[in-house]
């Protein structure tokens, strides 16, 4: 006899880890279950747009990889529309001068990094190009519905001991072994881990990685947006939204309409002045769990829940409308300096991690207005003062910020948190601690509502299967 669907369940947190969450539950428990999804803030989480002059642009999460399956499916199956992410002519300045500086011909940039770095940067395409050739596997394991118990087995599934070890090295230890040189690594890689992630090469080499992929050619963004993904998400889950900040979360035995007493989870949540509660057979936390990000507290588990002290890095992104002042990267005349993307080495001593011209949600290309000047990005670790936007723009007639606890500040050896909290108490976002981008988050999201749907029926085949790849190769 199949176990009967849950009642009710809940969902903390309407970014994308929440909304993904909510759309594959459905799909797996059916039409009768009653999805609630909590969020305190705005539907999207970190993926938010601000307007500068009229037009909305990305300020959180901003580019998709082509390989990222799940949000590609996503876009498909929602109806949404795609634009893709150019960038302009990219060059590093290191705090005294461009020490790369990208060319709009091809052949001359390959001239350009072979003279300047050798063959390592196609060795490093290929390097990258191993690790996701080996991430791909993920999306035949979830096809077929395997779930894993924690980001550790998750990744050895996909490569084995080698891949989990990414985890476990920094970015830097991983690349020296593999026979880069000091200069290609602070010139060309450190600058993409500073404007991706805000953080040095002692990241991961997981993550470093994911990064790396995001330099990649081909990436594209959600057209309106990328947070009308978690709208559409939550519309074609029908789940319901409730506005409101989730407190407490407790264990506690209710009798059900059977009659039989069963162990359900209390959600405790303030919504405007009210506090309010309801009972769930399954929980999902969406939101890093975090006293600054989520402030939830688990009362009275026995074994108590662990507490997770992780700090997340603190980013703020700045999007200013003005007329770059190129002088501080280059002597040369204004009207002659035409990079679109300035990337900064580790010891480049300047106040910003990167700035480049950006195009609004609706747009392909960027375009400037009629006084000629473009929307710039700028990321840095601290608000910019007033001199300091002066010292970087001639003029500007806009500017806003968002300040953003951004992603995991990662620092190899890597504890993933737990997947599995309590018995029917899931965690989405441990899996941010071996690359936090909004694909890991979706493939995150299927896992944990794999492994509920897997628990609750007591499908134990269908979880931690071990050579999984060897055993899906036969399959067509
Ligand atoms: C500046 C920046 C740039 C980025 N760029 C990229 C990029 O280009 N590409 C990419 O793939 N990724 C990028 N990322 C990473 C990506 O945005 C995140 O990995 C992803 O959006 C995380 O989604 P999530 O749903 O897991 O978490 P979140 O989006 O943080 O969602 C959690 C939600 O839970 C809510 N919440 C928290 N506590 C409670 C509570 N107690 N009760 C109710 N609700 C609660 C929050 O308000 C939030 O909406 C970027 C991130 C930042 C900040
Ligand atoms: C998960 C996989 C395999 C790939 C994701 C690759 C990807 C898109 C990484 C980007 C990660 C990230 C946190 C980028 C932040 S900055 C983005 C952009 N450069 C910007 O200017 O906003």
């Amino acid at each position: 006899e199949p176990r009967a669907p849950p009642d009710k369940i809940a969902i903390i947190g309407a970014g994308i880890g929440g909304t993904s969450a909510a759309y594959y539950l459905r799909q797996k428990f059916g039409k009768d279950v009653k999805i609630d999804l909590f969020e305190k803030g705005e539907v999207g989480g970190r993926l938010a747009t601000l307007t500068v002059r009229g037009q909305d642009y990305e300020a959180g999460g901003s580019v998709i990889h082509p390989l990222n399956l799940h949000m590609k499916r996503f876009v498909k199956d929602l109806g949404l529309s795609t634009v893709q992410s150019s960038g302009g002519l990219m060059g590093v300045y290191n705090g005294e001068t461009l020490v790369f500086e990208e060319s709009s011909w091809f052949i001359i940039n390959m001239i350009k990094l072979i003279w300047q770095y050798g063959f390592q940067s196609l060795r490093m395409h290929m390097w990258v190009e191993d690790i996701l050739d080996k991430f791909m596997r993920i999306y035949r394991y979830q096809s077929h519905d395997y779930a894993f118990s924690s980001v550790e087995k998750l990744l050895h599934s996909l490569g084995g001991d080698d891949f989990l070890g990414l985890l476990n090295q920094t970015l830097l230890e991983t690349l020296q072994k593999a026979g880069f040189s000091e200069k290609f690594l602070n010139e060309m890689i450190a600058p993409i881990m500073r404007v991706n992630y805000g953080q040095s090469m002692s990241i991961n080499g997981f993550v470093g990685a994911v990064s790396m992929s995001g330099a990649d050619s081909g990436l594209w963004a959600v057209e309106g947006g990328n947070k009308l993904v978690c709208s559409r998400l939550l519309q074609a889950s029908k789940s319901n939204l409730i506005r409101g900040s989730v407190m407490y979360i407790e264990e506690k035995t209710r009798a059900k309409q059977t009659g039989n007493p069963t162990k359900m989870y209390e959600v405790v949540y303030q919504t405007g002045s009210e506090t309010r509660s309801d009972f769930y057979d399954i929980v999902l936390v969406a939101t890093p769990l975090n006293r600054k990000m989520s402030n939830i507290t688990f009362l009275n588990f026995d074994p108590p829940i662990e507490e997770f002290h992780q700090y997340y890095q603190h980013i703020v992104t700045t999007l200013i409308k003005g007329q770059l002042n190129s002088t501080i990267f280059s002597s040369r005349d204004l009207d002659k300096f035409d990079l679109g993307m300035i990337l900064t080495t580790d010891n480049s001593d300047l106040f910003i991690n990167s700035i480049g011209i950006v195009s609004s949600v609706s747009e392909n290309n960027p375009q400037p207005s009629t006084d000629g000047t473009y929307v710039w990005k700028i990321f840095s670790q601290e608000i910019l003062t007033k001199e300091q936007i002066l010292k970087l723009f001639l003029s500007y007639d806009y500017a806003v910020k968002q300040p953003w606890l951004a992603y995991p500040h990662y620092k190899p050896p890597e504890k993933c948190p737990s997947i599995i909290l309590h018995d029917r108490l899931y965690y989405l976002n441990g899996m941010e601690f071996a690359a936090s981008a909004m694909e890991m988050s979706a493939i995150a999201a299927h896992n944990a509502a794999l492994l509920a749907y897997h628990r609750w029926n007591e499908h134990v085949d269908m979880i931690d299967q071990e050579d999984l790849y060897e055993k899906l190769k036969t399959e067509l």
